[in-house]
């Protein structure tokens, strides 16, 4: 197995296609021949199937992966309620561990060449009292990849969330430009402001894809060096 290699997938908000993006990215790490999974450490939003909590994020993940490590190790937390996942911790009476997530990432990480840790929401969504999404990127210590939600407003939270990670001594290892907005205008003349003011590589342009299948564009991808 090769040394195994791992990124933060961070967005620039919430359903900007930051599982879209990762799924993209696993399938392509799988065609390079890499043991690759996802991980979604914390979830808001569940069904229950039997006595089970499947979030949405995290049964994409594990279907993208490959092989299925069991969602107990890529999900840890998973809240019922489609809210911020501190307010829904907190309704639950769960607190959210850092060590938890910790520990089923090195667990994943032994079993697999390639991860990818899908955040939630926003890089600053909070955790708890005094914990946030930030805060658990810089506790695993991964170089990260941004996902930009294509769409009037995504060149600033882009740069601010650019600040956000490089001020957290994190490293950013490149970012996707995802098409969530076809009607967007001018497109291409946001990418290329962002280009010019991203120090870091573009690893995909990732169209508007009807139906939301990240595998058929999984040839777009570069992985980070
Ligand atoms: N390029 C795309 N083409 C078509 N549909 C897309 C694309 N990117 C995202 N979507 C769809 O938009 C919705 C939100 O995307 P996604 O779930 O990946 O967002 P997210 O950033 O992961 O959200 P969350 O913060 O809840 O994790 C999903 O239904 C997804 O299938
Ligand atoms: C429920 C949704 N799909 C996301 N998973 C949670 C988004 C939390 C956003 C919190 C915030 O920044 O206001
Ligand atoms: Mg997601």
């Amino acid at each position: 197995m090769n040394e195994s290699r791992a990124w933060f997938v961070a967005g620039t908000d919430t359903g900007i296609g930051k599982t879209f993006a990762t799924a993209a990215l696993i399938h392509a790490a799988r065609k390079q021949g890499h043991r690759t999974l996802g991980m979604k450490p914390i979830a808001a939003g569940a069904e229950l199937v039997g006595s089970e909590r499947i979030n949405e994020d995290a049964a994409l993940l594990r279907a993208a992966g490959s092989f299925d490590p069991g969602l107990g190790l890529i999900n840890p937390y998973c809240l019922m309620a489609p809210i911020a996942p501190h307010i829904a911790a907190a309704e639950e009476g769960v607190s959210i561990e850092p060590g938890r997530v910790i520990d089923c990432f090195n667990t994943l990480s032994a079993a697999a060449d390639r991860i990818f840790v899908e955040g939630v929401g926003g890089f600053r969504v909070p955790l708890g009292p005094a914990y946030d999404t930030a805060d658990l990127a810089s506790d695993l210590g991964l170089p990260v990849i941004l996902v930009v939600g294509l769409r009037l407003g995504c060149i600033s939270h882009s740069l601010l969330t650019i600040d956000a990670i490089l001020g957290r001594g994190l490293s950013l290892a490149g970012w996707v430009a995802n098409c969530i907005d076809p009607t967007m205008l001018r497109r291409e003349g946001n990418i290329d402001s962002l280009r010019t003011r991203i120090d870091a590589p573009l690893l995909a342009r990732l169209p508007f894809v009807e139906g939301g299948d990240a595998s058929s564009v999984s040839h777009l991808c570069t992985l980070p060096g």
